[in-house]
């Protein structure tokens, strides 16, 4: 049986002007699953549901197999937000003794090692450190309190591409032995197409798809017509569609297939991004 390091099921908030409708997707143990959506499609709304820091009228989340989220389960959970999310006036020195009382399993020796690997400062006050700097240190703590689950909301943007590249470094590292999870939301879809085994589309507050990264990234992809070649496609082999100048750009789940069937078109690979625009800008 699949194990699964996260599971939401039919998971519902409603704002005033603003739902988030019955989200459901897993992150199987050992993967890395990525989050993407335009700005405000409820990608934070989502992992803010996850970590119980706002009430939820319907659905069921878990963890570790089917765990609720709680004082326990957190222990094990790794939370990095975009921006600072710890007391400024304090330095990671003395942030280091502070965590030592929080988490049942701190790992100081780690917890100054990667101080050490992002060339942080140890003495110098959060509140002096730079957007990238918070962000890494974020992660330092993450990283040190034996966390199972990594949770990061945006953890990387902000962030120069050689830090980026490290830190997408770590996440491979960090799942390497299948105990291990992640989920990050992330507009940088190009780290997530270099890191993620799964991908979650949530627009407008539903989940458009879930699906497994090489099966959008190898098996997606964009037919370039023009408007006959266009009435010419058999419709139920498109997802979307969108007109550009003279062009029609069509979105296929099966490119080989779309080659075959109409050789005088382009088929084209289709980014996550690509697929992201399509998906929001297209018409089906
Ligand atoms: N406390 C709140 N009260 C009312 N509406 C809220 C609240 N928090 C978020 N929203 C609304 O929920 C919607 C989703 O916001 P959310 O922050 O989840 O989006 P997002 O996908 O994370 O966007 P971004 O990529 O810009 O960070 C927005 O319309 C936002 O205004």
């Amino acid at each position: 049986m699949e194990k699964y390091a996260l599971e939401l099921n039919g998971v519902t908030k409603q704002y005033s002007d603003f739902k988030l409708d019955n989200i459901s997707f897993t992150v199987p143990q050992g993967s890395i699953v990525g989050l993407i959506g335009e700005n405000g499609a409820g990608k934070s709304t989502t992992i803010k549901a996850i970590l119980g820091l706002i009430v939820t009228e319907q659905g069921k989340i878990s963890v570790f197999n089917g765990k609720d989220v709680n004082a326990e389960t957190k222990e094990h959970i790794g939370v990095v937000f975009d921006g600072s999310n710890y007391p400024d006036n304090l330095t990671p020195k003395k942030l280091g003794k502070v965590f030592q009382n929080i988490y049942a399993e701190w790992n100081n020796e780690k917890y100054f090692e990667l101080l050490n690997k992002f060339e942080l400062p140890i003495n110098k006050k959060l509140k002096e450190f730079s957007k990238g700097m918070n962000m890494k240190y974020s992660l330092v703590v993450a990283l040190s309190h034996n966390s199972k689950l990594l949770i990061l909301d945006e953890a990387t943007s902000g962030l120069d591409p050689v830090i980026r590249d490290d830190i997408l470094e770590m996440f491979l590292d960090f799942i390497q032995d299948e105990e291990h999870s992640i989920l990050v939301s992330s507009h940088i879809t190009s780290d997530l197409e270099k890191i993620a085994d799964y991908i979650v589309f949530i627009h407008e507050g539903k989940v458009l798809f879930s699906r497994p990264k090489d099966e959008l990234t190898e098996q997606y992809g964009i037919i370039k017509c023009n408007a006959k070649q266009f009435d010419e496609l058999n419709k139920n082999d498109i997802i979307r569609y969108k007109k550009q100048d003279y062009e029609w750009q069509v979105l296929v789940a099966n490119r080989q297939k779309a080659k075959k069937e109409y050789p005088h078109t382009l088929v084209v690979p289709a980014s996550i991004d690509d697929i992201m625009l399509l998906y929001v800008k297209g018409e089906c």
